[in-house]
Parts: C-alpha cells; sequence; structure tokens
C-alpha cells in the first residue's frame, strides 16, 4: 500500500519514515497550520531525501501563482489542493506539477468529485490534520467511480485494517504518527510500517 506521511517539519522525520518504506513525504504549506514549514526548510530536507519517494506540497486556498512559487522554491513534486480551490487554479497548477485535490467529508463523498481535474482525489475530515476518524462508509460512492481515491483522516497503526479494506489507491497520515503536531513518533512510524508488511 502507497502511504504518504504528512506534516513533515524535522530531517531526522523524513529519513525515517522514507528509510521505512514511505511513499511519500508532505510538507504543510498552508497558513494557519500547527504543522506549516517555510519553503526553505521544506527544500533543505527535500534535498536530502533520495530519488525515490514523492515530495508533495499541501496548500489550503493559495491561488496558483503562490502554489507555483512555493513548490518552485521548497523543490516539491506534487501539489496537493486542500480548500475550496475551483477546478481552473488545479489546471493552472496541474500544468506544471500533478495535482491531489482534497475533499472534506461532512457526510457520503459525491461521485461528482470524480470529475475535478486531478490526477487523484483525497478524502478527508472536516478540519484536516486534525486526527478526527469519518464513517469510512462515507468514502464508498467516490471508491466507485474509480479514480485513484486518497484516504485520509484519523488514520491511526492501531485502525489501518478498517480503511486497506476498502482498497484505495493510498493513504495519508499526519496526527496518527505523531508526538505532537509537526514531531513524528519514531515508535508510531515503526508500528505503521510494520502492521503494513503484516497485514
Ligand atoms: O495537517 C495540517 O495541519 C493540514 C493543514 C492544512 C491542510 C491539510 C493539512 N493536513 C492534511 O490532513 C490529512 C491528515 O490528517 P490526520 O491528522 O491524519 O487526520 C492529510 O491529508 C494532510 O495532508
Amino acid at each position: 500500500m502507497r502511504v504518504k506521511v504528512c506534516g513533515i517539519t524535522r530531517l531526522e522525520d523524513a529519513l525515517l519514515a522514507e528509510e521505512l518504506g514511505a511513499y511519500a513525504l508532505g510538507f504543510v504549506l498552508a497558513p494557519g497550520s500547527k504543522r506549516r514549514i517555510l519553503p526553505e526548510a521544506a527544500r533543505r530536507i527535500s534535498e536530502a531525501l533520495g530519488p525515490f519517494v514523492v515530495r508533495v506540497g499541501v496548500f489550503r486556498d493559495q491561488p496558483p501563482g503562490e502554489v507555483l512559487r512555493l513548490m518552485e522554491r521548497a523543490r516539491l513534486q506534487v501539489a496537493q489542493l486542500h480548500g475550496e480551490e475551483p477546478p481552473e487554479w488545479a489546471l493552472a497548477v496541474g500544468r506544471f506539477f500533478p495535482v491531489i485535490k482534497a475533499f472534506a467529508l461532512e457526510g457520503p463523498a459525491k461521485a461528482a468529485w470524480a470529475d475535478y481535474p486531478a490526477w487523484a482525489l483525497l478524502l478527508d475530515g472536516k478540519l484536516p490534520g486534525s486526527g478526527k476518524p469519518y464513517p469510512r462508509e462515507w468514502a464508498q460512492p467516490l471508491l466507485k467511480t474509480g479514480k485513484r481515491v486518497i484516504l485520509a483522516g484519523g488514520i491511526t497503526p492501531e485502525n489501518l485494517g478498517e480503511v486497506l479494506a476498502l482498497r484505495p489507491y493510498a493513504l495519508d497520515l499526519a496526527s496518527g504518527v505523531e508526538a505532537a503536531p509537526g514531531v513524528k513518533d519514531p515508535e508510531k512510524l515503526r508500528a505503521l510500517f510494520a502492521r503494513l508488511r503484516g497485514l
């Protein structure tokens, strides 16, 4: 299973996640986040990683020009739009970087979201990065469309089985493997990848 570890702010966390087998690492460049990282700090981490781990920038309601500037400054590879961005913004960013579009669930996902112009769609709870899960069956209408769907929102090493059962394209975790916002817990990271190998 592809796993993105999000909310990276420290080099040691990034290197451990890479070593354990993370497919992608997320750097939150959205204002107001308790996991926000400056683009220069994200760049230093990005440049220390090997070539086979995807560097994702996470944005919320930032116009395409700002997203593209930050992506370049931080040397990231995929843009995750986590707000109410109109499709035109994703198209503008998508001319330069693959886009992941996140949707906040307050009820069942809408199959029509599959038409949003993005490489993959991400389903999160109402409050991004809050660690609060939603009823997992809410993901089904979008999963059934055949679009690449990434599941996020309150995933932990303990509840991994219930999200894996839905057979998403990938999983995305922030708080479930943290000791504090922006600080990963090495034991939780190890538990996550050990469980993934065992399931
Ligand atoms: O983590 C944040 O602070 C954040 C801020 C703004 C947009 C997205 C954010 N995080 C995303 O939230 C989910 C993970 O949430 P959880 O903590 O595992 O419940 C993931 O998609 C992050 O990219």
